[in-house]
């Protein structure tokens, strides 16, 4: 059932062999072919970088000291990779040479002076693909290079990926049966995992000179929509025809695809009425407007719309350029009434599937934000791209891991959970990498990692910012490599796992503090995810606080609550510091002190201050959190040991198999595959 959904990808797995740093330095002769410009003002930093590349086998095409001359230099070369100082990346002449490396799809590394916040802020630029800091050491520089060559690649095969996708599923458009509205609705949720909008105006028959129609529906849902009679908004907004007619034939004289986020779309507001009028009634905070045009002729005009101030991306730009033909036939297909059964146009492309609504069923809520946390899961699910996801505790990571593996080819494999906080410093590379009999006292039997376990499937690192500096480069190594090696072997092993990982902290002021490996951050940064807070999509909390009333009157065996509006209006008062964790904690222990069938008032830590809720004020915690902590700080204390003298078991006065069931009902990633 799933696994139909993405049939018809052939996901190119990367076999991707290098080495980073000091203890794998790569051979010489694996980095032959690949170039790198090196521009820094600073002569004799240029040349020991030079040199650095030239011993680890890159080829070097120039040196360079101007942003000036690197341009005339990436023209000519064509270099795959750029090195410059933030310096002269900021300096005039630097926004040019930045757009001239993105337009040819060339990696730009950066020489940062310090690791000061500001400058990390600009590591965060898009298309940045490394970072080294001065003085600058050979294998940091290697190192760098290195990840940068593999980003650079990544995006673009995942560019081209995504774009063959999209194609796919809008010439899937023609075989999909119904009305004109029922095809157009097909049409949009194709870009539904590419854009994020939540609304959309297709402006039809444009070519004509006729009556135009004007279709606009709003996403009220992960794979929800609602037609708007956009006659009776243009009445309603008090807007005339040619209000209309001046914003559009604006953006389409620009002929190319217009992009307005934020700002952009502030001016427009100033403007034009017709984007005032969509502000005030909708929210609307940015939008994408996309000309359908074949032989020079406008057949038609898509507009994405969003209330986010700023989620159009060049990227996604480029992707509807690619994706101009086929949206123009999509639409020639819809505009064409006479073949309303679909069977003159029927292909050999697969009819565009949305996942099952089962994938997503431990991700609760329809506001903008998570919306788009479900489109990036949908978008990256089937490739083997590695997944960042970032977000404050409790914002609920996991259920996006089981939705990320459940909708990959790699379902009916192992998807392997593992805590790095939670594992003993000493013990996670024997956990994640194995170890052969003997290799330390105690080794009394050759033992799997963890990695090995999760072959042919997928690993979630939870806590990554919490694994050992000293462990990084090793992570490192089995991510760029695929192979790993046990503790006291001699053989490598090759891994085939896709990798997800997960973080309630900052890595970027991990990274300042030194406390994490920068390439390691732009290895795992490859298509990061951020969860919103629930103070950010307080929207959802009805539909969060039903799911957990049903959830718990059937773990607790007790009859289903209802709840008056004005106690879902003191949960929306409240800022969550504990976020979606802490509301199932406020809603149990509620449902356990309320009596009567219906709450009226839940029990809140705080309800008075709201300024200093977030800084002071601890979010609850449940009985299964403080048994799952306390079970944690008994494991650290022993070394992992369970059984036997001085284990947990003995420790918590329990036998050995009721603390394993224990720990297993409390997810505790331990010693179990899920
Ligand atoms: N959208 C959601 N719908 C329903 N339940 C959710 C949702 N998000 C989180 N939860 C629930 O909230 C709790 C916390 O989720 P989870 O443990 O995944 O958080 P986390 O972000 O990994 O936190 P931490 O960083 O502290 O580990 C879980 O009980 C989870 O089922």
């Amino acid at each position: 059932m799933i696994s139909g959904w993405h049939a018809f990808f052939q996901v190119n797995v990367f076999i991707f062999t290098t080495a980073m740093n000091s203890g794998f330095q790569m051979p010489p002769k694996l980095n032959m072919n690949k170039s790198v410009l090196i521009l820094d003002d600073l002569t004799a930093e240029a040349n020991k970088l030079q040199a650095i590349l030239l011993r680890a086998g890159f080829h070097v095409t120039g040196t360079v000291t101007s942003a000036g001359a690197a341009q005339d230099l990436l023209e000519k070369q064509k270099p795959e990779l750029i090195i410059l100082p933030l310096s002269l990346y900021t300096a005039p002449g630097g926004p040019s040479l930045a757009r001239l490396c993105r337009e040819q799809a060339i990696a730009v590394v950066l020489i940062l002076p310090n690791a000061t916040r500001e400058t990390l802020e600009s590591a965060k630029l898009p298309h940045i693909y490394g970072i080294i800091n001065r003085p600058v050491r050979s294998h940091d520089v290697i190192s760098a290079v290195e990840i940068g060559l593999f980003r650079q690649q990544h995006d673009k095969n995942f560019q081209d990926k995504l774009s063959r996708w999209l194609n796919e599923l809008l010439i899937g458009v023609l075989d999909c049966p119904g009305d004109e509205e029922q095809k157009l609705l097909w049409m949009i949720k194709a870009f539904q995992p590419f854009i994020q909008f939540d609304n959309i105006i297709i402006n039809m028959d444009l070519m004509d000179g006729g009556k135009e129609s004007v279709y606009a529906f709003e996403r009220l849902g992960l794979n929800t929509y609602r037609r708007k009679d956009h006659i009776s908004y243009i009445q309603k907004a008090e807007l005339k025809n040619v209000d209309l007619r001046s914003y559009r034939d604006r953006m389409l004289g620009y002929k190319g695809i217009y992009v307005e986020n934020g700002p952009e779309f502030d001016a427009g507001c100033n403007q034009f009425l017709f984007a005032r009028r969509l502000r005030e009634f909708y929210c609307i905070n940015s939008s994408m407007t996309v000309p359908v045009i074949e032989e020079k002729r406008l057949y038609a005009s898509v507009g994405f719309f969003s209330t986010q101030s700023g989620p159009f991306t060049e990227d996604q730009a480029e992707l509807l350029k690619l994706a101009q033909p086929f949206m123009i036939r999509a639409i020639k297909w819809i505009r064409d009434r006479d073949s309303a059964n679909g069977q003159r146009h029927r292909t050999n492309h697969p009819v565009l599937q949305i996942p099952p609504p089962e994938v997503f069923k431990n991700i609760v809520g329809k506001s903008p934000a998570l919306l788009l946390v479900q489109d990036q899961i949908i978008r990256v699910a089937p490739f083997d791209t590695t997944v960042l996801i970032t977000g404050e505790t409790g914002t609920g990571k996991e259920a996006l891991v089981e939705a990320i593996h459940s909708l990959s080819p790699r379902n009916r494999q192992p998807l392997v959970k593992i805590n790095c906080a939670a594992i003993p410093e000493s013990l996670i590379e024997s956990e994640l990498f194995g170890y052969e009999r003997g290799a330390f006292s105690g080794a009394v039997e050759r033992r799997i990692g963890w990695f090995e376990k999760a072959q042919g499937g997928t690993i979630f690192l939870d806590e990554i910012g919490d694994l050992p500096i000293s462990l990084q480069s090793k992570l490192l190594r089995a991510l760029q490599e695929k192979e790993i090696q046990h503790i006291g072997g001699r053989t490598t092993i090759k891994i085939d796992v896709r990798v997800i990982v997960a973080t309630n902290k900052n890595l970027g002021s991990e990274v300042r503090a030194k406390r994490f490996r920068p390439d390691l951050y732009f290895r795992i940064n490859v298509f990061p995810i951020e969860l919103p807070t629930l103070r950010d999509r307080k929207a959802d909390l009805p539909e969060l606080v039903l799911h957990f009333l049903d959830q718990l009157a059937t773990d607790h065996r007790l009859p289903r609550k209802t709840v008056s509006p004005d106690a879902i209006q003191q949960l929306a008062q409240y800022e969550w510091p504990g976020n979606i964790r802490e509301l199932r904690s406020v809603v149990e222990r509620t449902i356990l002190t309320t009596p009567e069938s219906e709450i009226r008032s839940f029990t809140l830590p705080v309800d008075n201050n709201k300024d200093e809720q977030k800084s002071t004020i601890q979010p609850l915690e449940t009985y299964e959190e403080i048994q799952r902590n306390h079970i944690l700080k008994v494991l650290k204390s022993c070394n992992g040991k369970i059984n036997g003298k001085g284990g947990a078991a003995e420790i918590l006065g329990l036998p050995p198999s009721s603390l394993s069931l224990k720990m297993k009902k409390l997810k505790i990633y331990w010693k179990h595959t899920y």
